[in-house]
């Protein structure tokens, strides 16, 4: 199957919105709002474990705020995580296909309750099983620097994203997101994987940025581009989790180097301690930011936009108020 059979759902749900669909906010923040305590080396996907129905609330807090696609609990959820927290394979497993059965369940609800109103402004929302990186799994905060020590190669991100890739797959989502992706090795890693696994679903593949102009690692978006670019299995390549006032340049950046659709969703501006495992807060975007910024990314190419962290369904309001006013 070709990339366009693979992406009919996604490519008509963007034609829907008018060139760009909007993409929920921060899941982590939402839940801690809630009172989850996510200080933990799971962090949000503490609360496959031991909140499951705060999920299914934060996710229903994103439809209702417009969101046109929903990204899983999945992002620090994996399999050797679960394990090491005394979960068998089999349970670890379990929790993440329940990831994506709290996303379908919480879409499905919402649609069938808002489809039967005349006039509703909704789309129909897409589930996109979140696939955080190898950093986000070591918990180190090196989703931010990229170093990933001398030891890890091609073959070993491959072996630590399969199994989890296999089993979201499986469990039916829309779409994959790869999130906070911080060099050329993990997305060239993630893109291999697609190909061998045979996947028959769309994906995108974000990375993050500190500088506001090249990966985390040092490395330019030219060089990480260059193996996305050749991959049939990923629709679209972006930002997340970076700060808002990078956005702009870098959205023209990566529509001069890439033909595929272009997602962003930066954070509030705030910078991740990894080792306090706390924002601290620096030049911090509002939800009026948001609303203005939105047209512009939009303008500029961006065909998916949303809000990671410190972002909020508030955010996500704003975002999509923008963006659907037509
Ligand atoms: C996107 S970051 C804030 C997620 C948390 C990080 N991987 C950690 O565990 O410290
Ligand atoms: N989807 C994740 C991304 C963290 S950077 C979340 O919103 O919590
Ligand atoms: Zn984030």
């Amino acid at each position: 199957m070709g990339l366009e059979k693979k992406s009919a759902l996604l490519e008509d749900l963007i034609k829907k919105c008018g060139g760009c669909a909007v993409v929920d906010g921060g899941f982590a923040t939402q839940l801690e709002i809630h009172g989850a305590a996510i200080n933990d080396p799971l962090w949000s996907a503490v609360s496959l474990i031991k909140n499951p129905e705060l999920i299914k609330r934060v996710h229903m807090e994103y439809l209702e705020a417009g969101a046109d696609i929903v990204v899983t609990s999945s992002y620090q959820a994996t399999i050797p995580g679960f394990v090491s927290r005394g979960l068998s394979v089999e349970e670890s497993e379990s929790l993440l296909q329940k990831s994506v059965n709290l996303a379908v369940e919480a879409r499905d609800k919402f649609w069938d309750k808002v489809s039967k109103i005349t006039g509703h402004s909704y789309n129909r929302a897409l589930v996109a099983a979140s696939i955080g990186s190898y950093g986000a799994y070591l918990a180190d905060g090196s989703e931010y620097s990229g170093n990933y020590g001398e030891n890890v190669n091609l073959d070993k991100l491959k072996d630590f994203h399969r199994r989890r890739l296999q089993v979201l797959v499986e469990a039916g989502p829309d779409l994959l997101a790869f999130e906070t992706i911080p060099n050329k090795l993990e997305a060239q890693a993630c893109a291999e994987l697609l190909e061998e696994e045979n996947v028959q679903i769309p994906a995108w593949i974000c990375f993050t940025s500190v500088d506001g102009e090249k990966a985390p690692s040092g490395e330019s978006f030219e060089e990480c581009l260059e193996p996305l670019n050749k991959s049939d299995n990923i629709y679209a390549v972006g930002i997340n989790c970076a700060p808002p006032q990078f956005i702009e340049s870098l959205i023209s950046k990566f529509a001069k180097l890439t033909k595929k659709a272009i997602v962003v969703y930066p954070n509030s501006g705030e910078v991740w301690d990894g080792k306090a495992k706390q924002w601290l807060p620096s030049q911090c975007f509002g939800d009026d930011e948001f609303e203005m910024f939105a047209t512009k990314w939009r303008d500029l190419g961006a065909n998916l936009i949303g809000g990671c962290c410190r972002t909020t369904p508030s955010t996500i309001k704003a975002i999509s108020r923008d963006l659907k006013r037509r």
